[in-house]
């Protein structure tokens, strides 16, 4: 993935921006959600998904959530299961229509890859094992020592698993099968009511989301970088969950 050359420092996005034709994507940890050493422990704050059930309707319900989380763990922190969704980096994708979509994994590869994952998880520690279905996560946000260890590990074991790949995040290395991943899964959404003909906004904050952003700009559309990352290709930048949640506020404001 090429960054663009940009000769300016990225700058915060025009509430203006998102208009009541926009289809608006939105990361979770690190965009939506401020970091917690353990997965399970973020807070949403009070206040943010009432505002996000604004925005949606405002946009026609033209919002969904994109993240590297599985689709149930999206529920039970917004607590929103009419929300469209892509999990797990959309190996699953849930419409705004309700009709779950998911990716088919052999289940033998898949076993024997959990139990690799679980035998070099073992091996080193303080990392932290998040199994989701069909990927599985190994964190060392409480550890970051041991950063270099997996960085360098994870690839020999995921090449014992043709169907699957290594992606990388913010503090964690993911096994997932090959094939899907969020700008996939943006792109399918855009096939689909009520996203289909919208401009697309994206919001994101990882490695993971500069797939995203690849296909927003294709698309038209502007992708918002979260945090100080680099290199990305995206178009403008905020600088925290907080700072998201304070323009998505805006946002909503200006379409009213
Ligand atoms: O695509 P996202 O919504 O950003 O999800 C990416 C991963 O987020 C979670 O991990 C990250 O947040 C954790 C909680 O703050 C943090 O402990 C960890 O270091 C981060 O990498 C989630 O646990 C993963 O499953 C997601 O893939």
């Amino acid at each position: 993935m090429t960054a663009p050359h940009r000769s300016l420092p990225l700058g915060a996005p025009p509430p203006s921006l998102v208009t009541a034709r926009s289809a608006l994507f939105l990361d979770a940890d690190g965009t939506l959600l401020a970091f917690a050493d353990d997965p399970e422990g973020v807070t949403v704050d009070s206040g943010l998904v009432p505002m996000l059930d604004r925005l949606r309707e405002q946009l026609g319900g033209a919002l969904a959530l994109v993240s590297g989380r599985p689709i149930a763990s999206l529920d039970r922190l917004f607590g929103r299961p009419a929300w469209a969704a892509a999990g797990q980096h959309g190996l699953e994708r849930r419409g705004a229509n309700g009709a779950i979509e998911t990716a088919i994994v052999d289940p033998a590869e898949l076993a024997a890859l959990r139990d690799a994952v679980f035998a070099l998880a073992s091996s080193l520690p303080g990392v932290r094992v998040e199994d989701k279905g069909f990927s599985i996560a190994l964190h060392c946000r409480e550890r970051p020592e041991r950063q270099t260890a997996l960085a360098a590990l994870t690839p020999a074991v995921a090449a014992r698993f043709p169907g699957f790949e290594v992606q990388p995040g913010s503090y964690v290395y993911e096994f997932k099968p090959r094939g899907m991943d969020k700008g996939k899964a943006v792109e399918a959404m855009l096939r689909s009511e009520p996203f289909a003909g919208r401009r697309p906004i994206y919001l994101g904050d990882d490695f993971t989301d500069e797939h995203a952003f690849v296909i927003v700009n294709a698309h038209g559309g502007s992708s918002i970088r979260v945090g100080t990352r680099e290199p990305t290709v995206a178009g403008f930048t905020l600088p925290s969950p907080a700072g998201v949640h304070a323009w998505l506020a805006d946002v909503s404001a200006t379409l009213t």
